[in-house]
């Protein structure tokens, strides 16, 4: 495993007594994150389901909030805007947004694990405006060009 980098966290008035976000196993790519509400998601519906946490994450890098596989294959739960995106500069409480797409309602208690963390590194970059692009085999082909030829022939 890579050196860890430390990531401050500030334990909310209704954090109270809730786990730290933790990795479940030793080759974890993601720290499980709990809910610090009770909450029940119609189908269809959607919320910003509270963690109880602050972070300040160091400069240079980002946290990423992704689903829980098992709950999106077992209930249709999923996050509508995976990844989502935790800026380093970010000092509000950590929500997850998560939505139902399932067909049934679902229940979150507090202390389930609803989402999982995945600290990544921030690239920087900035744009340089130009006249022409360099050419490329591709071109302006995407959105399913590739093996069109192909499958026709
Ligand atoms: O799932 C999420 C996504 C975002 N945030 C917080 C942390 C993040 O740094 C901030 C802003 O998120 P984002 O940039 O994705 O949202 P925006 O709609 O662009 O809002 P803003 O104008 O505040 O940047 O909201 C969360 O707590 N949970
Ligand atoms: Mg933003």
């Amino acid at each position: 495993m890579t050196q860890a980098i430390t990531i401050e966290i500030k334990r909310l008035h209704h954090g109270a007594n809730l786990p730290l976000p933790a990795y479940a196993t030793e080759g974890a790519a993601g720290m499980d994150v709990v809910s610090a509400e009770d909450v029940t998601l119609a189908p269809g519906g959607r919320h910003a389901v509270a963690t109880g946490f602050a972070l300040a994450i160091p400069d240079g890098y980002e946290i990423q909030v992704r689903p829980r596989s098992g709950l999106a294959l077992k209930h249709g739960i999923s996050l509508p805007n995976t990844p989502g995106t935790i800026d380093s500069d970010y000092r509000g409480e950590l929500k997850i947004i998560m939505i139902n797409l399932g067909d049934a309602p679902f229940v979150i208690q507090r202390g389930d694990r609803i989402a999982q963390l995945v600290a990544a590194p921030v690239q920087l970059a900035r744009f340089a405006e130009v006249e022409t692009l360099s050419d490329t085999a591709r071109g302006e082909g995407g959105f399913g060009s590739t093996g069109v030829k192909a499958a026709a022939s």
